[in-house]
């Protein structure tokens, strides 16, 4: 026996014939332990035959990377690891006779910490109390346990007498195990992973049996549990789950780490083919924040829908304090995320326009990866199309119904976030357990006009001592449209994910500005309140009449007030500055407004800053309202048949195609293109609205990244978090154009975090009742909401498609505008 195998008490068969881990306690097995607890159990010590007896086999084993901060702290050496019980060793290659001299050996009574770093993959941290019982093989001396000659290569990151080394291994189930052996023997460590800059590790996985999640951050159990995310769901695609769950997070203004992302999601990937198991998910140390930040309520929400103009038919004004009061919301309104650049991006420049651009790879519509077959015109005539349907198994063309339980899953837990809920409903408040979505009738328009001039004519004086509805979020409800399924009535509005920013402005710069876009005079005189319109995140939206011209301002030039007559309608967004988080945003949306006059876009006509808290922003007005009012108020809506028929949905996705188109020509994504951001007037003019979300594209962000945009209407690339550019928009009037066929987006009964799952994972969403559909609207979709982003057709092509041949006159909208009057 060698000198310092003597010395460890390790047995001369200690290296040899170690053979295979033992096999699982198979009964023993607890599925709700976190895998690295269940591995722990395991014996998978080293025991050599002979080991038993003075060491028990009480010894861990195996290859790893080691690096120190010493002469060759830039190398990372392969080395043979030891764990015995009085010392960690570090061996060249496997020893293989009983004295062989190891690289370095630490006695395991100085070590004095261990953790996690972010050195590289799987790697940790051994600190140890140099003063002592420290030897390496650069010595020149075998180890001895009495040894204090450490040499610059084993000692690192000097800190008086401290010295680290580097060990990384190849997987992290390896770190796992080795940090729990590490902790377990060394007598500083107490056995308790307690020393400093140590990683939360959390082990993530599901239980068949109990049907729960284990080893999730609190709150990241509680959002899986009420999302009706499954554990099938998980064994499916745990990467996508945990995707899903950082984006939700993070989108509901959890104050989570930057930097925990990546890691769960590779492991997440990495573990997700045994559904048996829980899988072992490392956060990482930068996650560690996830851990510990998760306690944010996922309550801090923000509507998705637009609240419902307030009721108004008994012709009283509208009132604030009931709105203020009632909302639960957090007092931050969404304005996304505007960012402006100024060099145009060359898209899609390769790409012809083509009558029926056809997504090959559109998900389950087509299921293949070719590229689209682009249709002459003559081949676009129904003969060609049973070839084409086949080939391409456009589920669109299915016959039959689709298993409603396809698109809504059966519902298990309810949603209970930690707190702070969102009550859409005065009377009687949601509990904190649902969470769903609902769509209420909106509320006509109020037809009382006000006694006076000024908006504070209509309800209690604007300014700072308004109870101002906006800042509040007043929860947009929608009535669910009324299925022969009956499924569950939801009671709760979803979520508009908002993210927090740090204000790239100073207040003084964000207002002079602003003052550089508005007009700097009170506008109460230049026009007459005549009613509340509706209600915006941030900000009411009244109808007024114009009585007097603006005043002279070089900001706006002449010709364009000259357009503006006395007696116009016009609507004018109030906003309440002091109330706005990120009143930058609203600088950029009124430049974007004023910057895209055309006839798909809700004209802007002018702002003013009447205080230096009170700004008014003057647009069009559009009578008919949002396309959700005219979707919901349809005469079709819970009959079987579609809100509104194809000729008037072509109508209307073309009319929004040409507004997107304009963006989009001026590298602008809308990136929150639905149904609520649709208006209309009483002559059929369809215009899009809400520029919150723009971003500009440049050369040098010809993409984007931030996830922006409301769940169910979001690309899957948004949602997966990649980068994107203008077909976001696409794929969100493919979903638009869904809710005109089906009253609803698809998963609106889903919570928002299994919404998001379901765009990441399915694709492509299917139709409830394809069977009566035309071809045509069913290859439109396809190009519109196919997941691969080449594939999917871009707005100029859009254009171009025989979806819109059978588009109906602005006339034939008349019946859905019946309502409003
Ligand atoms: N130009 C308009 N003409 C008529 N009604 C309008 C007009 N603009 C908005 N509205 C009404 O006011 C409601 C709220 O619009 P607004 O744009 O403020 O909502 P929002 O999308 O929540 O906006 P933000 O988040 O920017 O506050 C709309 O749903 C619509 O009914």
């Amino acid at each position: 026996m060698s000198l310092s195998a003597a010395a460890n008490k390790i047995s001369d068969n200690d290296f040899q014939n170690i053979g295979p881990a033992p096999k699982p306690p198979g009964a023993a097995f607890n599925k709700t332990q976190p895998i690295t607890a269940y591995i722990n159990q395991l014996d998978l010590r080293d025991k050599a035959p002979g080991a038993r007896g003075r060491d028990a086999g009480n010894r861990r084993t195996g290859w790893v990377s080691y690096k120190d901060d010493g002469l060759l702290s830039f190398l990372w050496q392969k080395r043979y690891m030891v764990l015995s019980d009085s010392y960690l060793t570090l061996y060249k290659g496997v020893p293989t006779r009983p004295n062989e001299d190891p690289m370095l050996q630490i006695p395991l009574t100085t070590i004095v910490s261990v953790s996690r770093t972010q050195l590289k993959a799987n790697c940790f941290e051994v600190v140890r109390n140099n003063d002592r019982n420290s030897s390496s093989a650069s010595s020149g001396t075998s180890s001895s346990s009495s040894s204090s000659n450490v040499n610059s290569n084993s000692g690192a990151n000097s800190d008086g007498n401290r010295k680290s080394i580097y060990i990384a291994t190849k997987a992290e189930i390896e770190l796992h195990t080795w940090l729990d052996a590490i902790f377990a023997k060394c007598p500083l460590l107490s056995g308790v992973s307690s020393p400093t800059n140590f990683t939360h590790k959390v082990h993530v996985g599901f239980d068949p049996e109990t049907g729960s999640f284990v080893g999730m951050p609190s709150n990241w159990e509680k959002l899986l549990k009420h999302s009706r995310i499954t554990g099938e769901d998980w064994n499916n695609n745990s990467a996508a789950v945990i995707q899903v769950l950082q984006f939700y997070q993070e989108y509901n203004g959890a104050n989570v780490n930057p930097n925990a992302n990546a890691n769960a999601n590779a492991n997440a990937n990495a573990n997700a083919s045994n559904p048996s198991l829980s899988k072992s998910i490392n956060l990482g140390q930068s996650q560690t924040s996830v851990a510990s930040d998760v306690h944010k309520p996922v309550g801090d929400l923000v509507p998705l829908r637009k609240p419902p103009t307030p009721p108004s038919s008994q012709g009283k004004p509208p009132s604030f304090r009931q709105d203020s009061q009632t909302s639960l919301q957090p007092s931050q309104p969404n304005f996304g995320h505007k960012q402006a650049g100024l060099v145009p991006k060359k898209f899609n420049e390769n790409r012809p326009p083509t009558n029926e651009r056809t997504a090959p790879n559109a998900g389950p519509y087509y299921g293949n990866q070719q590229r689209a077959p682009v249709l002459p015109p003559s081949q676009t005539s129904s003969e060609s199309l049973p070839k084409f349907q086949h080939n391409m198994q456009n589920p669109y063309a299915v016959k039959g119904h689709i298993n409603q339980r396809n698109i809504y899953p059966q519902r298990q837990a309810p949603f209970a976030p930690q707190n702070g809920v969102i009550s859409r409903n005065k009377e009687a408040p949601i509990p904190p357990q649902r969470l769903q979505p609902q769509r209420l009738a909106p509320v006509a328009p109020n037809k009382a006009p006000p006694t006076a001039h000024a908006p504070h004519a209509l309800g209690p004086k604007p300014g700072p001592t308004l109870p101002y509805i906006s800042s509040t979020h007043p929860p947009h409800q929608r009535d669910a449209p009324k299925k022969p399924t009956q499924k569950p009535t939801k009671d709760e509005g979803v979520t508009k994910p908002r993210k927090q920013q740090k204000p790239s402005m100073s207040n003084a710069e964000i207002m002079a500005n602003l003052k550089n876009v508005t007009i700097n005079t009170d506008p109460s005189t230049c026009f007459k309140m005549i009613e509340k319109a509706g209600q915006g995140a941030s900000g009411s939206v009244y109808l007024a009449q114009r009585t007097q011209l603006p005043p002279y301002d070089e900001k706006y030039p002449l010709q364009e007030v000259e357009q503006q007559h006395v007696g116009d309608k016009v609507a004018i967004k109030q906003m309440i500055l002091s109330k706005q988080p990120r009143k930058e945003l609203i600088v950029n949306e009124i430049l974007v407004m004023k910057d895209s006059q055309h006839k798909n876009i809700v004209n802007f006509l002018e702002a003013y800053l009447k205080t230096e808290d009170d700004l008014w922003v003057v647009m069009e007005f559009m009578e008919g309202g949002s396309l959700t009012d005219i979707i919901e108020n349809s005469p079709a809506t819970g009959s079987t048949t579609s809100p509104l028929s194809e000729p008037q949905i072509a109508y209307i996705v073309r009319e929004t195609c040409q507004g997107l188109k304009f963006l989009h020509d001026k590298h602008i994504i809308h990136r929150d293109i639905k149904s609520d951001n649709v208006l209309l007037d009483n002559r059929g003019r369809v215009k899009i609205t809400d520029f919150g979300f723009c971003a500009k594209l440049t050369d040098k962000r010809s993409k984007r990244a931030t996830m922006v945009g409301t769940p169910y209407w979001m690309a899957p690339e948004v949602v997966k978090q990649r980068e994107y550019d203008e077909k976001v928009d696409v794929w969100s009037l493919g979903i638009m154009s869904i809710e005109m066929l089906e009253g609803e987006p698809p998963y609106l009964n889903e919570d928002p975090l299994k919404a998001l799952y379901l765009i990441a994972t399915n694709g492509t969403p299917k139709l409830k009742h394809p069977e009566g559909l035309s071809l045509k609207i069913k290859r439109f979709l396809s190009v519109c909401l196919c997941v691969d982003v080449e594939y999917r057709a871009s707005t100029e092509e859009l254009l171009h498609h025989t979806f819109f041949e059978m588009s109906c006159e602005p006339s034939d909208l008349s019946a859905l505008l019946q309502w409003k009057r």
